[in-house]
């Protein structure tokens, strides 16, 4: 029995979401919250018709299995294609992908997880063939809540089943962390990064792929037109997250956001340049070096400015939510400024946190957001990117020890 485990975070979005699926520039960031994948790669069994693809969601609190014969016979394939290069997933292969989704019943108040259901047998099977396992999921993330939950499912999943592959190794340990997890090589996380992707547009129909390149990259990024660019900052922002537990699904308010854009193409490319603007604008506030409390202070102002006018455009096309209002209307009591992240419609938003600003009021600030049955997160923000744990780790009960 072999195992390994992969683990790879959130992300907030400080500035350009939707717009970047439209070719503007974005600003995000990975958080200290994780989805961990591990898988347990059974050898292959002298008792063909007992070996089984198992697995294990422990959020959502589901499990699934599927023979691996049954498998073959459907996907009509049984060797991975090879894993060193990632292929999108055809048409014809998701018909069948969704052919072995209906012999399973999944509850009609958990039908959103078929999508991320699709995208790990698309990823399973492309990278490892039908070989039996058992691949078992858990996260700190809120799933649809826009944190990058798909993302990270399919960075943590890419990066094991590639590691289970040999195609990825791990480089190194991390400093003060006890559990194994290790560090990946640069061009190993761009083929971790190419193949979440792929998972991805089963997700989402069409990201823009930022959400995966911050979970496997880590750190602060710029991206615009899949270009990714590193920013350094030497006083990382502060965030608060609150999730205002209100449901809703980035597949579809990306859709709506590109129909509004087809039904009003000039208004709407002018929107998209102004959010390619304030992007621009915050990489390189985020970038300056401020040693000083004035210089300090000076940044987090024009921050903020910078995250109010975003969040006018986003409510522009059409994706604030009347619990996003709740907590712009409840931060901007203590002065604070708030943007929904992520693809909005309900969801996770972001407040700034100035440096100055005391415990005391910030605990008020949760207390009145929690009141409202919202969830507050502290996060830190722009820590590392994906990482692996090769053999060596220890598997309890279907988790990662
Ligand atoms: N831990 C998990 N276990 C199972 N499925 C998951 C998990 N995390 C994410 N998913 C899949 O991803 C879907 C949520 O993706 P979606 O893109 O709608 O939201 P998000 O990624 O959290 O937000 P955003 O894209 O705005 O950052 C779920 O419906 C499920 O299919
Ligand atoms: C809404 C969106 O811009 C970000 C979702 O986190 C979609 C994407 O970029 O793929
Ligand atoms: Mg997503």
């Amino acid at each position: 029995m072999e195992v390994c485990a992969a683990r790879a975070p959130g992300k907030i979005i400080l500035a350009g979401e939707h717009a970047v699926v439209h070719g503007s520039a974005a600003v995000a960031a990975a958080i200290d919250l994780y989805t961990r994948c591990s898988l347990c790669l059974m050898p292959l069994a002298d008792d063909e018709a007992a070996a089984t693809l198992e697995l294990d969601l422990k959020d959502p609190g589901l499990a699934f299995s599927w023979p691996c014969g049954r498998l073959r016979e459907v996907l009509l394939t049984d060797e991975a294609a090879g894993a060193r290069e990632a292929r999108p997933c055809s048409p014809d292969r998701l018909a069948s992908i969704a052919r072995l989704l209906e012999e399973h019943e999944i509850p009609e108040a958990k039908i959103w997880l078929s999508a991320g259901l699709s995208a790990f047998l698309f990823l399973y099977t492309s990278i490892l063939g039908c070989r039996p396992g058992k691949v078992t999921v858990s996260s700190d993330l809120p799933m649809g809540s826009g944190l990058g939950s798909s993302a990270a499912f399919c960075v943590s999943m890419s990066g094991v089943l590639l590691t289970a592959a040999g195609v990825v190794t791990a480089v190194g340990g991390i400093s003060g962390e006890g559990m194994g997890w290790e560090l990946v090589g640069k061009d190993d996380l761009e083929l971790v990064n190419r193949w979440a992707f792929q998972g991805e547009k089963i997700i989402h129909g069409k990201p823009s792929g930022i959400d995966n390149a911050v979970s496997t990259f880590g750190s602060m990024i710029k991206f615009k037109k899949g270009e990714l660019t590193n920013l350094k900052s030497s006083n990382p922002v502060k965030m608060l997250i609150t999730d205002t537990r209100v449901g809703r699904n980035t597949k579809a308010l990306v859709a709506g956001v590109s129909e509004r854009a087809s039904r009003h193409s000039d208004a709407m490319a002018s929107v998209f340049n102004a959010v390619n603007s304030i992007s621009e604008e915050v990489s390189s506030i985020v970038e300056l070096a401020a040693n000083d409390e004035i210089a300090i202070t000076s940044k987090e102002e024009k921050l903020a400015e910078l995250m109010e006018m975003n969040q006018g455009l986003l409510q522009c096309m059409g994706v604030s939510h009347s619990s996003i209002e709740t907590v712009l209307r409840t931060t901007l009591k203590f002065n604070l400024v708030s943007k929904l992240t992520g693809a909005g419609g309900g969801g996770c938003v972001l407040t700034l946190i100035p440096t100055m600003l005391s415990n005391l009021v910030l605990e008020k600030v949760i207390a009145e957001l929690e009141s409202h049955s919202f969830r507050c997160f502290k996060v830190e923000v722009g820590g590392q990117g994906l990482q692996v744990c090769q053999g060596g780790c220890s598997y309890f009960n279907g988790d990662v020890v």
